[in-house]
């Protein structure tokens, strides 16, 4: 007679891996995800929150099997963090070795992990904040955004410095003494387009038992979408309003629709911009999402060359 299986013996069914993946708007995560997915040798879910109305991230990433999951209009770490339990569940059914989250631009990554590893069946591998060696110092300093830039290396266990390419040597020197009074003892890998040595990701330092302590921050309060969904531009006018964005817009993506050539991918990150030709998009037409701390700011008009703010 065959004895019965020793239930006890069996080895516990593994946990998935969890990497969070976090940094400032347009700091490079998706550019740093799809350096990830392109390395990997094992099925790896991406799971994307973009606070912005459209999810181009989620269009931009390069996994072909069907692993992505959006969430997409508000932050998980706040005001949809109910969301990622549910939008895990569904990225488990997909039976990956591993899960990826790509935190939005205002969130805070440690939170993001906290509230993941809520969810049994997961662990965490790590949290990785990434940030713009341009901008770094200037966000900081910034008192609507400073704190949220701040608070996102709590917790981190690896900081990617990227757009080290474009920062020049005192604006690099900033942001590494930035740097150290926010993130001391913690590794920070400086990046050029998030090329990263894949063996830096692994182990966390982190200890997560409990759900999320403390306040979160209202993102909602501070940050505001805005869709722009219009008619072909022409290119000379774009160029022109794209050069000439206020400050307090911190990002600017999607697909736009120029006269006479067709579609083109724009990624604009605090006055830094490039129209990548052809198309990801879903649709044709010109969508873009943008993220900034002025309420009420009317890119459609600005980038159709029509002057200043809604309400005027
Ligand atoms: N010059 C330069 N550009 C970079 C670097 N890393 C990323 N980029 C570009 O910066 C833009 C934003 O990069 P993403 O990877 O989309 O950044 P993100 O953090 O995912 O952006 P959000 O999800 O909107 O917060 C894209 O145009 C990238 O090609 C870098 O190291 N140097």
């Amino acid at each position: 007679m065959t004895p019965p299986l020793n239930v006890a013996a069996r080895p516990a069914p593994g946990l998935i891996p969890v990497t969070v993946i976090g940094g400032f708007l347009g700091s490079g995560k998706t550019t740093l995800v799809n350096r990830i997915l392109a390395a990997a040798t094992t099925r790896i879910a991406v799971l994307v929150n973009d606070f912005g109305d459209i999810n181009v991230d989620a269009a931009l990433i390069r996994s072909d099997d069907g692993l992505t999951l959006e969430l997409s209009g508000g932050c998980i770490c706040c005001s949809m963090a109910e969301g990622i339990g549910p939008a895990l569940v569904a990225a488990m059914e997909k039976g990956p070795d591993e899960i990826l989250i790509e935190a939005s631009g205002v969130g805070e990554p440690r939170r993001v992990a906290e509230f993941a590893l809520l969810e049994r069946g997961l662990k965490l591998d790590m949290v990785v904040t990434m940030a713009n060696a341009v901008e770094l110092a200037a966000q900081l300093d910034d008192p609507l955004i400073g704190d949220t830039v701040a608070r996102q290396f709590d917790g981190a266990d690896l900081v990617v410095l990227n757009h080290v390419d474009a920062a020049g040597d005192a604006r690099l020197a900033e942001a590494r003494a930035a740097l150290r009074r926010l993130a001391p003892g913690k590794t920070v890998a400086e990046t050029t387009r998030a090329a990263l040595p894949m063996e830096l990701l692994a182990g966390s330092t982190l200890s997560l038992l409990s759900a999320p302590q403390g306040d979160p921050m209202a993102h909602d309060h501070v940050f505001h979408r805005y869709r722009v969904d219009t008619a072909p531009l022409p290119r000379p006018a774009l160029e022109a309003a794209l050069d000439a964005l206020p400050a307090d817009l911190l990002r600017l993506k999607g697909w736009v629709d120029i006269t006479g050539e067709g579609p083109a991918l724009l990624q604009w990150v605090a006055g830094r911009w490039e129209l990548i030709p052809g198309s990801d998009a879903q649709e044709s037409g010109t969508h873009l999402v943008g993220i900034g701390t002025q309420p009420d700011l009317d890119l459609t008009g600005l980038l159709s060359g029509k002057p200043l703010k809604t309400g005027q």
